[in-house]
């Protein structure tokens, strides 16, 4: 449904976007994962019909979106990170208003825009101003105005941005009810948020795309990295540096207890088996050892290289 074939964006000298190349099939829903500046914008801008590609091209249902715009902008709605609405206008005028732009039917306008305020959950403020709304209610009525005409395609531009945490999982519910009926292309740069939503993240920095897949697929790409825990049964002075020795070790921290003492050990490989004879050897003894589970956060930081920014 959405394809991109090798597309660079330039503001001037800057480049915000380069050689990105990306598929989405029909009724995906896809996150593009970037810290602020990554470019994520002006990806779906360019989807958009917003902006041109300087080099590279996009196609959305088979329409280019810099050679047929037109037939672009019919097949999507768009949802830009600050939502296009007119504050005086109720919700129910403004879709509707907004309908009739895209093309809706005529007849059906009505029919539309009643679906819209359903799907979007606005049926307690379908009467009420825009700029009366709070912010959580204005971002859903960004959602409404871009499915009101019933695209096949959604493009939105961080949808939880600003949210409160129930917000957050409104907007979740409301992004996951979208599924089957649409084909969505999402932004955000929250890993633990993208997951819940994204059958597909798009991990993207300094306007390139450094990996991509579902969260179980990311975890796999790291190279074998794992975290491992171990529990001993007392402190042993030189156990850390044993166990540093380990080829793959990377790093090595202790927690002494009062009567045991852990150990959170990070290996860019699995050294389970490495890890236990060296305890033993020692002469301490192990009371536990297991593999803890990649941190969501660290997975990004990894995928971005971003240790130094934190
Ligand atoms: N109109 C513009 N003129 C010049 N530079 C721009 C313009 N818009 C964006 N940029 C730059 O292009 C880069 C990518 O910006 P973009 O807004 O696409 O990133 P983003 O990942 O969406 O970030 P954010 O999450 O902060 O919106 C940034 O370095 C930004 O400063």
């Amino acid at each position: 449904m959405i394809e991109v074939n090798g597309i660079c964006k330039f503001y001037g000298q800057k480049k915000a976007v380069e050689n990105l190349s990306f598929k989405i099939s029909d009724g995906e829903i896809v996150g593009l994962l970037g810290v602020n500046g990554a470019g994520k914008s002006t990806i779906l801008k360019v989807l958009g019909c917003f902006l041109l590609p300087s080099v590279g091209e996009a196609r959305i249902g088979g329409y280019s979106v810099t050679h047929d715009s037109e037939k672009v902008r019919q097949l999507i709605g768009y949802l830009p990170d600050r939502p296009p609405l007119y504050h005086e206008m109720t919700v129910e005028a403004y879709l509707s208003f907004v309908a009739k732009l895209k093309d809706a039917p005529g007849d059906q306008i009505a029919s539309y825009v009643e679906d819209a305020i359903k799907q979007a959950n606005l049926e307690d403020v379908y009467d009420r101003q825009l700029g009366q709304l709070s912010h959580g209610y204005q971002q859903r009525v960004g959602i409404a105005q871009a499915i009101v005409h019933k695209p096949k395609v959604l493009i939105l531009d961080e949808p939880i941005n600003g949210l409160d945490p129930i917000q957050i999982a409104e907007m979740r519910d409301l992004i996951l009810s979208l599924k089957g009926k649409h084909t969505v292309i999402l932004s955000s740069h929250i890993l633990s948020e993208i997951t819940k939503t994204c059958d597909r993240i798009l991990v993207i920095d300094k306007g390139q795309l450094v990996a991509e897949g579902n969260e179980k697929e990311l975890m796999g790409n790291m190279d074998g990295a794992m975290d491992i825990a171990i529990e001993v049964d007392r402190w042993d002075d030189g156990l850390g540096d044993k166990i540093m020795g380990i080829e793959g070790v990377q790093s090595v921290t202790d927690h002494r207890q009062e009567a045991t003492t852990t150990l959170d050990i990070a290996c860019n490989l699995d050294l389970r088996g490495q890890i236990a004879k060296c305890v033993v050897e020692s002469g301490v003894q192990l009371l536990a050892l297991q593999k803890k589970q990649a941190e969501l956060e660290s997975l990004f930081f990894k995928l971005i290289n971003t240790e130094s920014r934190r």
